[in-house]
């Protein structure tokens, strides 16, 4: 970006001795930084009254009042531009001086500095009825050197802050490139006639060199969120800008790295390529300025200057193999506004932007500042142009290779007081750093490829041969050694065969060196590229790894607890398994001890029962005795009964169920003790007596009588029914018989008609009464 030649590299420790000695020069050999101050019209929406005063063009009195106390200071700068003053103005007290050093050779800088919709813009860039400095400039530029122009392609620049001369011939050639490349993509820096910026009121500069030829190049690039894009970088296609790197080259001059510069041989040309960056240029809408730069933009003019061409008899220019290259630049920086968030409200992107913005600016004003404590004081503290990109960029202007100029806008409403004041304090100490005064540098510069043949006269032959000449060895000759004239011109013909040889063979050389030089530039971009990469992909793996080993140190800490709890729950399992161990013993023991019991009582009850069958057996031979017994005596007691023979009343006479002897195998096994247990009758239930008598019963003559209050009395029992009428429940047998005395006594057998399960029923006795009358008057 910075004016350089190629071929002639100046070492770093000339470089170095040369700033030192500028740092040591007297001050007739610097220039301050010239800043210029230009107030804007008050806006409309805004109506605050102004707080600035103009005391004299060059001061400026702000006045302001806070909490009742009244504030005034002054600040003095080069020139103040009231709102009033017009383009022209301007352009004519800024623009004018630093072209007429541009075409002198000299570099020169120009940034607006601002509060955000202070004016910036307006005043470098302008609008279609106004146009401002940089329209202007161009615009007088080429009024200037109009027909004192290179023709195209002559310098080429190679993208790498050099250029080269090329022959004729190459220069056709990519003239005619460039028509083929016109046509087939219609691009856009095909002149299609928007000229909004297009002023023309003829503006000149007067003494323009008129023995040099000229070439301009214009270049465009912004400086986002600290990055450098390049804003004719037509590779991008539409789309997003590719990044491009700050270098610098053998001459410690700064450059952009593969910054597209384009030739332009009008100015319409430079206002299409203006128009074509700006449409590239990041602008958004902010509270306080609805088309707000977003970005620092800066837009180069390069001026490259040959001695003039002669012309061969058709009027093409004839190149030297040699010629004195000069080259100087104009930068046109369009600084972004500094802004406060609390004023603009500004979030997200926009938020983010204004930080770079703040930022960038903030290490502007640091260098400054340094470089101006190093100039007063004599200190050599490390002035920060690296820590951005805008600083790292114009650092070369800082050191002593250009005119620095800055105009300060200001709006000068009250509601932008504060930060205008912090603008204008930077502004004028800005005016205390003074610049090494640039002067111009013409670099001898080699033609790329040899003069053609078909452009070859006897001119150029001469020109050619002048310039193949120098350096070479003086031959004397004596007229008397005439003889050795012959040997003589041969020696110079082969002295000049061999030079041609040599410079052939640097070119050659210098073209690969080049070519291989862009190659290796390239390949570094292309390594760059992969190294960012890399280092993304580095990064993330190394967040990736240290995600993982915090999680690995997690899961270990988890891990070792879990262990522990593991230790302790296989303990507790362990003495679990030996208590169910031991259980499963006892149960073993006991298990056996049981298996042992059962066998023992099975054998027990085999032999019980093998008894108590002996036993059953035994007793039911007895009962079955008994049972002949009782039926006999029942038979007995049913013969007498029929016989009405007298029953002997002191036996009991019990009709016994058939008692079938129990075995534990049958199944149909009855209790007869429960079936045969006897009824009780309830007491309320009213008793009916059978009352057995003898035929002709004696009367009893007893004062008591048994009771029976119902009563049948019978004489003779003739059939079961008399019995088993279930109305009668009592039995009752009266026997009367004569005792010694022939007194009567009258027995009552009394009993219990019970009904058994065949259907019959039987006599139960259970008292007895003896009634019998004795006479008081009887002896005893
Ligand atoms: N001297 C002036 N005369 C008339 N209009 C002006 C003047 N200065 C600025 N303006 C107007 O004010 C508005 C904001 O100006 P401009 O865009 O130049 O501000 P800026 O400082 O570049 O802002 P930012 O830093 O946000 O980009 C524009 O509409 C512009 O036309």
């Amino acid at each position: 970006m910075f004016a350089a030649s190629k071929f002639t590299p100046t070492p770093r420790k000339l470089r170095r001795e040369k700033t030192s000695a500028s740092s040591c020069s007297s001050d007739v050999d610097k220039d301050p930084v010239h800043v210029y101050c230009r107030l804007r019209p008050l806006k409309e929406t805004v109506d605050a009254k102004s707080c600035m005063v103009l005391s004299t063009p060059q001061e400026i009195c702000i006045s302001s009042e806070s909490k009742g106390i009244r504030r005034e200071m002054s600040y003095k700068f080069r020139h103040i531009f009231t709102s009033y003053a017009t383009q022209k103005e301007i352009f004519d007290h800024i623009g004018f001086p630093l072209l007429e050093d541009l075409l002198k050779g000299k570099n020169g800088l120009l940034f607006a500095y601002g509060v955000t919709g202070s004016g910036k813009t307006y005043t470098l860039t302008g609008d279609r009825n106004n146009p401002g400095i940089m329209p202007r400039c161009i615009d007088t530029l080429f009024n200037s050197i109009k027909d004192l122009q290179t023709p195209k392609f002559i310098i080429k620049s190679d993208r790498m802050n050099g250029f080269e001369i090329q022959s004729e011939t190459d220069a056709v050639q990519d003239r005619l490139n460039e028509n083929r490349l016109l046509r087939a993509t219609r691009n856009c820096r095909k002149l299609n006639g928007d000229s909004s910026y297009f002023v023309n009121e003829g503006t000149m500069i007067p003494l323009v060199n008129q023995s040099n030829a000229y070439a301009v190049f214009v270049s465009y690039i912004e400086i986002y969120n600290n990055s450098v894009f390049d804003l004719l970088d037509e590779s991008s296609n539409g789309k997003t800008l590719q990044n491009k790197i700050l270098r610098e080259d053998p001459n410690r001059n700064m450059y952009v790295n593969g910054v597209v510069e384009v030739e332009v041989k009008t100015a319409q040309e430079a206002f299409e390529l203006f128009l074509t960056g700006q449409k590239r240029k990041r602008m958004a809408y902010t509270n306080l300025n609805s088309e707000s730069s977003r970005s620092h933009s800066v837009f180069n003019i390069r001026v490259a200057q040959l001695e003039r061409l002669p012309v061969d008899s058709d009027g093409r220019p004839i190149i030297p193999e040699t010629n004195l290259l000069t080259v100087s630049q104009l930068s046109i920086v369009d600084l972004a506004g500094s802004e406060r968030s609390s004023r603009t409200n500004n979030t997200g992107t926009r938020l983010k932007e204004a930080s770079a913005i703040n930022n960038s600016l903030m290490n502007l004003r640091t260098c400054l500042e340094v470089l101006r404590e190093n100039q007063q004081t004599n200190a050599n503290k490390i002035v920060p142009y690296r820590d951005s990109r805008l600083t790292y960029l114009f650092k070369n202007y800082f050191e002593g290779d250009g005119n620095v100029q800055m105009i300060v806008c200001v709006h000068p409403a009250i509601t932008d007081l504060e930060e205008n004041l912090h603008v204008m304090k930077f502004a004028e100490m800005t005016q205390d750093v003074k610049v090494q005064k640039s002067e111009p540098k013409a670099t001898p510069i080699i033609t790329k490829k040899t003069i053609s043949k078909r452009v070859a006269t006897p001119a150029k032959v001469m020109n050619h041969k002048t310039n193949l000449l120098t350096n070479i060895p003086v031959f004397k000759f004596d007229v008397n050694e005439i003889d050795l004239c012959g040997s003589i011109i041969n020696d110079i013909i082969d002295v000049l065969k061999q030079k041609k040889t040599k410079s052939n063979e640097i070119h050659r050389v210098n073209k690969t060196f080049r070519k291989r030089l862009v190659d290796i530039d390239k390949e570094c971009l292309f390594n760059k590229a992969q190294i960012d990469n890399l280092n993304g992909l580095l990064q993330r793996q190394q967040s990736k790894t240290s995600n993982l080993e915090t999680k690995i140190n997690l899961i270990e800490t988890k891990n070792g607890v879990l262990g522990e709890k593991n230790k302790e729950l296989n303990e507790m399992v362990r003495t679990l398994q030996n208590t169910i161990d031991e259980k499963d013993l006892k149960l073993n023991q006991n298990l056996i001890e049981k298996e042992r019991t059962r066998q023992k009582l099975a054998l027990a009850s085999e032999i019980m029962s093998q008894e108590l069958d002996a036993k059953l057996k035994k007793q039911r031979d007895h009962l079955n005795a008994a049972m002949v017994a009782k039926d006999m005596q029942l038979k007995k007691v049913r013969e007498a009964l029929e016989a009405e023979v007298t029953v002997d009343v002191n036996t009991e006479v019990t009709i016994q169920p058939p008692q079938t002897p129990k075995s534990p195998k049958t199944q149909s096994t009855v209790d007869y003790s429960k079936r045969y247990t006897p009824r009780r009758r309830s007491k309320s239930c009213e008793e009916k007596w059978l009352e057995h008598n003898s035929i002709k019963p004696v009367p009893l003559g007893t004062v008591l009588q048994p009771s029976m209050k119902k009563r049948k009395s019978v004489t003779k029992l003739t059939k079961a029914s008399d019995v088993t009428n279930p109305k009668q429940s009592k039995y009752c047998l009266l026997a009367q018989e004569q005792d010694t005395d022939g007194e009567i006594e009258t027995k009552v057998y009394k009993g219990d008609i019970v009904p058994t399960t065949g259907g019959g029923a039987q006599v139960i006795f259970n008292d007895v009464e003896r009634l019998r009358q004795q006479s008081p008057t009887a002896s005893d």
